[in-house]
């Protein structure tokens, strides 16, 4: 009798057996040899994806899965498989040498495609979704004098003065009507830090404030928590709807391509498109109109500045790819300023909130510098010596950084702590885990490439999970405190080439809504259910819960 197993049909099963065995072999991790990494992961064909995963379902989100596993290990650079058949990446959890990888390797080591990846889709040729080459270098000459001092420090003050006096009034209003009890403000931080960073940019009044002002005022009453009074600006919504896009390459395993899909075929997001478009487009032309008539001066504003430094490199005919990267710059500003520093001002609400002893200090501070003025002039805000408000900030920044992680690619076969790491690793540095928020991991000092020396890495550090801004100041032989800006480790802003091109911009900004807004109120302590750090991942680190009870404080 034939058997249906002829010898061919044998033949082929095993043929069969052993190409789906070569094949699994292949897709296996491979591991970086002696980089120690999560056991068990290396015999996953998906690596630590099954991990991460499980991670995200308990934590409530992803982003502390890059310090987590090195917690766990207590190791300070391991390596994840994160992608099959994908080479291993590495996560390194050690601040100091994440600064000297990020500053004096920056030859060695560049910014990753992956970085690229989450902001070539909406703001293509920009700062954030280019290497470190020539036109980068070009945009960065652009956008030059935006970054100093100077420019930061007088037509960015204007632009956040006057939008924090707008959020007073408008959260004035809001705690009125609320009547002690809790209201939102993640929309109105929001939406104050659109109006701000648009004013620096153009000059203009986005209006996004001042419109729930008007409809609050209309009503007289207070909706649900997240619901605006009023609409937004038309261009305000587009840049929200398409800023949201720039997490789907986190997210989707199609990457980009999903991101550039949803952006070519949603209805919705076309039209955000075109709003934005026509709406940046128009700002850079009138303005180049009036630069042609000689009506422009360079500090009115970002674009301003921009539009004028290229004036003095291609005369009055400044070519049309030139003005479109002025337009494309702005509108990355615009997504990295605005949720970036509304976020973190947020988070400084919840901790004031909880720390009521903090607070205090803070308000004794200004009331000591400022006197009984009714409002804080403008011009007083830069130069006060607020050592107890500057460590506020840099605590929240520190404590609680709304970018879970930095990445880096190596350029050429190198090393790390020792360790041989081929050409285009990438290697993810969280600014928070290990060595910011948990005591350092231990390393073989001698393996260690860069010998940095600042105080921001002593070992002495304790107490690192722990909210206190004291850690920052410095007491002085009279009495007093200093503010310290390398007392503690931070690197919430990155460092090197690639630093946060908004720093300076972020921590004035920071400052003023510290000062302006506790001069003007007290945050009081929230009832205990509503007492949390829990956080959503959502573009930055957001806090899930953002509501509030404020108190006026009546002054003059
Ligand atoms: C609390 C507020 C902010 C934080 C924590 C923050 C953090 C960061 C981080 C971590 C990066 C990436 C750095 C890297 O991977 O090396 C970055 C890039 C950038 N940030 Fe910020 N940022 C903030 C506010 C701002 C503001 C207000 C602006 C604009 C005025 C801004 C503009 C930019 C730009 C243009 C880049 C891209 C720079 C480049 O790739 O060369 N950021 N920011």
């Amino acid at each position: 009798m034939d058997t249906i197993f002829s010898p061919t049909t044998i033949l082929v099963l095993l043929a069969l057996t052993a190409i789906l065995y070569l094949a699994s072999r292949a897709a296996l991790p491979k591991p970086l040899p002696g980089i120690p990494y999560v056991p068990g992961s290396e015999k996953n064909l998906l690596g630590n994806l099954p991990l991460a995963l499980a991670h995200t379902k308990h934590a409530g989100r992803f982003s502390s899965y890059f310090y987590k596993p090195a917690e766990d290990l207590g190791v300070p650079l391991l390596q994840l498989f994160m992608q099959p058949f994908g080479r291993p990446c590495l996560l390194l959890c050690d601040g100091r040498e994440a600064q000297d990888l990020m500053t004096r390797r920056a030859h060695e080591f560049e910014y990753a495609d992956f970085a690229i990846d989450l902001h070539r889709g909406a703001w293509p040729g920009t700062l954030a979704a280019l290497k470190t080459n020539e036109r980068w270098r070009a945009n960065r000459r652009m956008l030059g004098e935006t970054t100093t001092s100077r420019f930061v420090n007088s037509v960015g003050l204007e632009a956040m003065y006057r939008g924090a006096g707008e959020l007073v009034e408008l959260l004035a209003l809001k705690a009125r009507l609320a009547r002690g009890e809790v209201f939102d403000v993640r929309e109105d931080l929001k939406n104050a830090t659109a109006d701000i960073i648009w004013t620096y940019s153009y000059n203009g009044k986005l209006g996004a404030v001042s419109s729930q002002i008007e409809a609050l005022n209309e009503s007289n009453k207070l909706l649900d928590n997240q619901v605006l009074a009023a609409k937004l600006p038309d261009v305000l919504k587009a840049i929200i709807d398409i800023s949201a896009t720039s997490q789907i390459p986190l997210e989707s395993p199609l990457g980009i391509t999903h991101q550039k899909l949803v952006l070519r075929l949603t209805p919705k997001l076309r039209r955000a498109t075109a709003v934005h478009d026509a709406r940046l487009e128009h700002e850079v032309k009138q303005a180049a109109k009036r630069l042609s008539e000689k009506k422009l001066p360079a500090d009115e504003s970002a674009m301003a500045s921009m539009l004028n430094r290229l004036q003095a490199t291609f005369g009055d005919e400044i070519p049309a790819s030139e003005l479109k990267a002025v337009q494309n710059e702005l509108a990355l500003m615009m997504h990295a300023g605005q949720k970036t520093v509304a976020d973190t001002t947020a988070w400084a609400f919840k901790y004031l909130a909880v720390h009521q002893d903090v607070q205090q200090k803070v308000r004794a501070e200004l009331k000591a510098v400022f006197g009984n003025v009714s409002t804080i002039p403008k011009e007083d805000i830069i130069p006060a010596n607020l050592p107890h408000c500057d460590a506020v900030a840099h605590e929240v920044l520190r404590h609680m950084p709304i970018i879970p992680c930095h990445i880096r690619t190596s350029l050429v076969d190198t090393q790390l702590l020792g360790h041989f790491i081929p050409k285009g690793t990438n290697v993810f540095m969280p600014p928070v885990g290990p060595s910011f928020t948990s005591p350092a991991l231990p390393i073989d000092e001698s393996k260690r490439t860069g010998n940095t020396t600042s105080r921001m890495w002593s070992h002495s550090h304790t107490d690192l999970d722990v909210f206190r801004p004291d850690r920052w100041l410095v007491k002085q032989e009279d009495g007093s405190v200093k503010f310290d800006n390398r007392a503690a480790p931070m690197l919430t802003f990155a460092d090197g080439p690639r630093m946060c091109f908004g720093t300076k911009f972020a921590m004035l900004e920071f400052r003023v809504l510290l000062v302006v807004l506790l001069w003007h109120f007290e945050l009081l302590e929230l009832p205990r259910e509503l007492v949390d750090f829990e956080a959503n991942d959502f573009l930055t680190i957001e806090p899930r819960n953002t509501r509030v009870r404020l108190r006026v404080v009546e002054r003059g």
